[in-house]
């Protein structure tokens, strides 16, 4: 008997905020014809990424107890183990990290676990650079420079909140960076597919000249002056407390807020609200109706450097008045 084919994995990389997954739902809600099976991590204890990708048939494996380059590579190598078992369920994997990960432990997970060699193959590391913030956060990350310095394919985003000249300086940081990957200049993650997916451009002759140990080191650094802080609440919140709170926080700590996103409950609304934020700039949309079964859980994280948690929960818990 042939074989199995190699399924082609894909990595989604890229800075917090930056579009992973805005890309992901674009790729997601095309007519592509192929099936693919989507694993999401997340950085912060509850899980709001998974929530916000589309409801497509595809399933989403959700790894939210750690990080994907660190502690839960054995969860990886489970959950695409466990998908090899379901035979002809699917025709790629695509992994979305979180903005956090150094992608080459991922991607070494790929070459280092015998089963998963056998049965998977990378096919591209894809990252997505915001353009708005990307020049500070490679002065300050270094997991900012790996994604980009490990990508094979460069999603240049956010061309609408930078000037041409922006862009220009960005685009010779990257390349300074990194060569050899294909550059797409996008709004809103919007590139032909077939410029993301099955590309087949894995190329790990060229990281064993940026890491010659790649296949061997099994430690990496983190950047642990980054922390999430994590809020529930099962009282909805008051917008008119919630959305001022939210602004004079991002006006006056937006510095430290790499991050924060959000799906809340507000009294007598039948939508979820989602905000998202980078630094100062945040958005809010109402999305789509609380299912009947749904809790009507509130759950806001915040990403950054120095948050103070108690702040954060005591201003947050303010916004949640029972409604007499
Ligand atoms: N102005 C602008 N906003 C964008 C663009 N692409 C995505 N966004 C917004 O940026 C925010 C973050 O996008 P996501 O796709 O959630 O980013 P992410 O990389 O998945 O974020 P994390 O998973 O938290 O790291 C959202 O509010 C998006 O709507 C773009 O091209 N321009």
């Amino acid at each position: 008997m042939a074989p199995a084919p190699s399924i082609p994995v894909t990595v989604l990389t890229g800075y917090l905020g930056a579009g992973k997954t805005t890309l992901l739902n674009r790729i997601l809600s095309e007519n592509h014809g192929r099936k693919y099976a989507v694993i999401v991590n997340e950085f912060g204890e509850i899980g709001i990424d998974n929530d916000l990708v589309v409801d497509a048939d595809e399933e989403v494996f959700e790894m939210n107890n750690g990080c994907i380059c660190c502690t839960v590579r054995g969860d990886l190598i489970r959950i695409i183990e466990g998908l090899m078992k379901r035979k002809g369920g699917f025709d790629a994997i695509i992994i979305e990290t979180t903005g956090l990960a150094d992608p080459a432990p991922v991607a070494q997970t790929f070459f280092v676990d015998e089963e998963v060699r056998a049965r998977v193959n990378l096919d591209a590391i894809v990252t997505v650079v915001d353009c708005r913030y990307v020049l500070a956060r490679l002065a300050d990350s270094h997991e900012a420079e790996e994604q980009i310095a490990f990508a094979d394919v460069i999603l240049l985003n956010k061309t609408d909140l930078v000037t041409g000249e922006q862009l220009q300086e960005v685009r010779r940081r990257i390349q300074a960076i990194n060569s050899q990957a294909r550059l797409h200049e996008t709004l809103n993650c919007v590139v032909p597919l077939q410029e993301v997916l099955e590309r087949g451009a894995f190329d790990l002759d060229r990281i064993l000249k940026i890491e010659p140990n790649f296949l061997s080191e099994d430690d990496h650094e983190h950047d642990d002056s980054v922390a999430s802080v994590s809020l529930t609440s099962s009282v909805p919140l008051r917008p008119e407390r919630f959305i001022p709170w939210l602004q004079q926080l991002t006006m006056e700590r937006g510095q430290d807020i790499l991050r924060l996103k959000g799906i809340l409950a507000f009294p007598a609304e039948e939508q979820r609200y989602v905000v998202q934020g980078v630094h100062m700039l945040i958005q809010g949309t109402y999305q789509r109706d609380w299912k009947p079964d749904e809790p009507r859980t509130s759950r806001l994280v915040f990403i950054g450097r120095n948050l103070d948690a108690a702040a954060l929960r005591q201003g947050f818990e303010a916004c949640a008045v029972p409604v007499s």
